[in-house]
């Protein structure tokens, strides 16, 4: 088990560990959002003050487990307006630089604010955020020290945060903040044995900052780029960077995956030695999303839940095609928390280009089939 900041027990990204027993993870939170490459709305390169449209990303609500992140005030009642859809036009994904503007999260917000959610079942009138509802509880007190070491006061302050301006916000249901520590926390944190002292991490989807900030917290000695495309969800995460003093290990990066792979004329392709992802897609789509993002013989390292033997067998050849090895199922914090967190992994073990458009396919002859002669 790794100590918080110490050496990791786990492979280096290149010879990753056996498999080992599948166990459930009730820290997963299932979800697979569809994030469409569609048009999205223009971006303000500044992370304070976005407060136009979201891109367009049809997260389903049904599976959605952080719905939006409201950074304008919440209408009266306090329930969080849905994030709107957006217009087309083009989005710039662009790090979310921290502005000497940007304060302290505002916990004190949460007095007016009402109940927020973190699906559709999850919605209640009547609960107030409280900095209470995120307490560790003596159960757990253990488990928190063994993860996060000196840095459980760290944890203390991010559990708060969530559980305060993150309810407030809509990233977590007023109902989840008494779970924050078992259900998301300790799980996070296990998943740090799987990372090598040093590396450079992406988290891809990072929401209200899990597994990313968490793990940023657990292990002083990683580099970690939060990747998300939702303008609230990154105000939230830089404002919590700042107020958790981690500006030196951690950058927010808003934009899809697919986007920071990418590059563009004025940025750098983002990689990594290892991505990280929770409750962000099934695993061929993470496949897609993330391993272009890994130095090549480095990692996606995926906490999931219950059905991840299934997911494996079910996706294990649309990972081979996009460059990955065989996944491998390893449980995390198995003499730490109960059940462990449930990770699978994959090693970037070749280099794959975009897959290529498929053009009208062409008779022997040359001639385009359906084509009626239009091209001769
Ligand atoms: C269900 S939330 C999970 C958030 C967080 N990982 C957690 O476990 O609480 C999924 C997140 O993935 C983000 N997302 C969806 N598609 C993405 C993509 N292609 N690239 C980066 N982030 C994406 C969404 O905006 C959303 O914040």
């Amino acid at each position: 088990m790794t100590g918080p900041g110490g050496a990791p027990p786990g492979p280096s990204p290149v010879h990753p560990d056996p498999a080992v027993d599948p166990v459930f993870s009730a820290g997963e939170v299932a979800a697979d959002p569809s994030v469409p490459a569609g048009p999205a709305t223009p971006a303000d390169p500044t992370f304070s003050g976005e407060s136009g449209p979201e891109p367009v990303v049809a997260a389903d609500p049904a599976v959605e487990v952080t719905p939006a992140f409201l950074s304008e005030p919440l209408p009266a009642g306090g329930t969080p307006a849905p994030e709107p859809a957006a217009p087309g036009g083009p989005v710039d994904p662009v790090f979310a630089e921290p502005t000497a503007a940007a304060g302290p999260p505002s916990g004190d917000r949460g007095a007016a604010a009402g109940q927020s959610f973190m699906d559709g079942a999850d919605r209640s009138a009547g609960e107030q955020p409280s900095p209470a509802g995120a307490t560790l509880p003596p159960e757990l007190a253990d488990a928190a020290r063994t993860l996060f070491g000196d840095r459980l006061d760290l944890a203390a302050a991010y559990a708060e945060l969530l559980a305060t301006d993150g309810v407030v916000r809509g990233l977590i249901g007023p109902r989840e903040t008494p779970r924050l520590w078992d259900r998301h926390l300790l799980n996070c944190a296990a998943m740090a044995e799987r990372i090598p002292e040093g590396a450079s991490v992406i988290d891809v989807g990072s929401g209200a900052g899990l597994p990313g900030l968490v793990l940023a917290i657990a292990r002083p000695d990683l580099t970690v780029t939060l990747v998300e495309p939702l303008a609230r969800r990154t105000s939230f995460l830089i404002e919590a960077v700042q107020h958790l003093g981690l500006t030196r290990s951690v950058r927010v990066f808003r934009g899809r995956a697919e986007e920071a792979a990418t590059g563009s004329r004025d940025r750098e392709p983002l990689s990594a030695d290892i991505v990280t992802a929770r409750a962000v897609a099934a695993l061929d789509r993470l496949a897609a999303w993330c391993l272009p993002l890994a130095v090549p013989g480095g990692r996606l390292v995926a906490l999931k839940g219950a059905s991840a033997a299934e997911e494996m067998a079910e996706h294990a050849a649309a990972v081979a095609r996009l460059g990955g090895g065989e996944p491998e199922l390893h449980r995390c914090g198995a003499d730490v928390i109960d059940p462990p967190a449930t990770v699978i992994e994959v090693v970037r073990e070749r280099v794959v280009g975009p897959a290529r458009k498929k053009g009208p396919k062409r008779s022997r002859g040359g001639r385009r089939r359906g084509s009626h002669g239009r091209d001769r």
